[in-house]
């Protein structure tokens, strides 16, 4: 029998308490380190890969998602949503430059109540949303990625030009953290002759559609369980707004790493069993790409193990 694809995580894990290399990182905590890593999942027959061998916050992982789609960098909007994953850098921000140790829960009180504290503390710079949908060229003029990209999957799906980008170089100073999370690059397959480039594409399922993603830097504890569910949400979403068929996600991992704090939650994890991967279905179209909403996710069949605590590395 085929070994579960959630395998590739837990090898990966198991790679890097073997293997990984010792360093000290940017927050101190330190991690084991490798470089370099692939992994596939495919989402055809309507499969979401979210990890099974803990509880995976898929909810929380696909809403910071449809905010990153809707251009906005203020986490603000990600609070409304209850979603508070971002909170630790702005608040460690505002600790440093005020003096004042305001708790999390009072620091995003003060963020939901009052739209002047938003916008002075709560922005987090020109992070994905912002380039995805607003990337600002050096005559001035806005480039918005993502609508470019559905307008060729939708033109020309042949095409070797459909990404979209967030690691724009002139403005990484001003954000709160640098994309992790990078390239975004589909590839349609499966095509008929008359979609494959005079742009006259007939009506209905045009074809299978593969995201495969670049991302510098992982947490594979924290970040990538998340990442990987929502990178999966948007090759659903993305291939339903075009009439194709999710194909393969292909994750590429370039500094992966397993903080030193989160030793525990590596034995945890390795000793547990994948079970089946849940099932997705978009219970609606929207008009638009950025018009999903989180009640638009009907998951089924995800019965996980127990989730793990694990402190974040700020
Ligand atoms: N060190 C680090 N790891 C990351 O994964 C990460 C960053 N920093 N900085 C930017 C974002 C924020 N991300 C985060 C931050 C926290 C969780 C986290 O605490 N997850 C818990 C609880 C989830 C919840 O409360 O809903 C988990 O069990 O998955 C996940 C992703 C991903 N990114
Ligand atoms: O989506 C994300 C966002 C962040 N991460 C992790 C990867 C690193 O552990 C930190 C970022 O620190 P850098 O020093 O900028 O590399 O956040 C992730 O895994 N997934």
């Amino acid at each position: 029998m085929r070994r579960h694809p959630e395998y590739q995580y837990l090898d990966l894990i198991q790679h890097l308490l073997d293997n990984g290399d010792r360093r000290i990182d940017r927050t101190g905590v330190g991690t084991l380190s490798m470089f370099g890593a692939m992994m596939r999942f495919d989402l055809s027959d309507a499969t979401f890969p979210v990890y099974t061998t803990k509880r995976v916050f898929w909810k929380t992982a696909v809403k910071e998602m449809l905010w990153f789609l809707t251009g906005q960098t203020n986490i603000q909007s990600l609070l409304k949503e209850n979603v508070r994953i971002w909170t630790d850098w702005p608040l460690d921000k505002y600790r440093k430059s005020t003096g004042d140790m305001i708790s999390q829960d009072a620091f995003e009180s003060k963020i939901l109540s009052d739209d002047g504290f938003a916008a002075t503390w709560g922005d987090l710079g020109p992070v994905y949303g912002k380039q995805w949908r607003k990337w600002v060229d050096s005559t001035g003029k806005e480039h918005d990625q993502i609508a470019t990209l559905i307008h060729t999957l939708k033109t020309n799906p042949a095409s070797r030009r459909m990404l979209f980008h967030a690691w724009n170089v002139g403005e990484l100073d001003q954000m709160a953290l640098n994309p992790c999370h990078m390239t975004y690059q589909f590839y349609a397959s499966e095509l008929s002759d008359s979609s494959s480039g005079d742009g006259s594409v007939g009506e209905g399922t045009r074809g299978k559609l593969s995201l495969m993603v670049g991302q510098r830097s992982c947490d594979i504890a924290l970040g990538n369980p998340f990442n990987i569910a929502q990178e999966a949400a948007l090759l659903h979403m993305v291939a339903q707004q075009v009439d194709m068929t999710p194909g393969q996600l292909i994750w590429v991992g370039g500094d992966v790493h397993l903080y030193l704090n989160h030793l525990e939650y590596a034995h945890t994890i390795l000793a547990r069993e994948p079970r089946p991967f849940p099932k997705l279905r978009l219970a609606r179209r929207p008009e638009s790409i950025d018009q999903y909403k989180i009640e638009d996710f009907e998951v089924t069949g995800y019965d996980p193990h127990a989730s793990i605590d694990a402190p974040v590395a700020v």
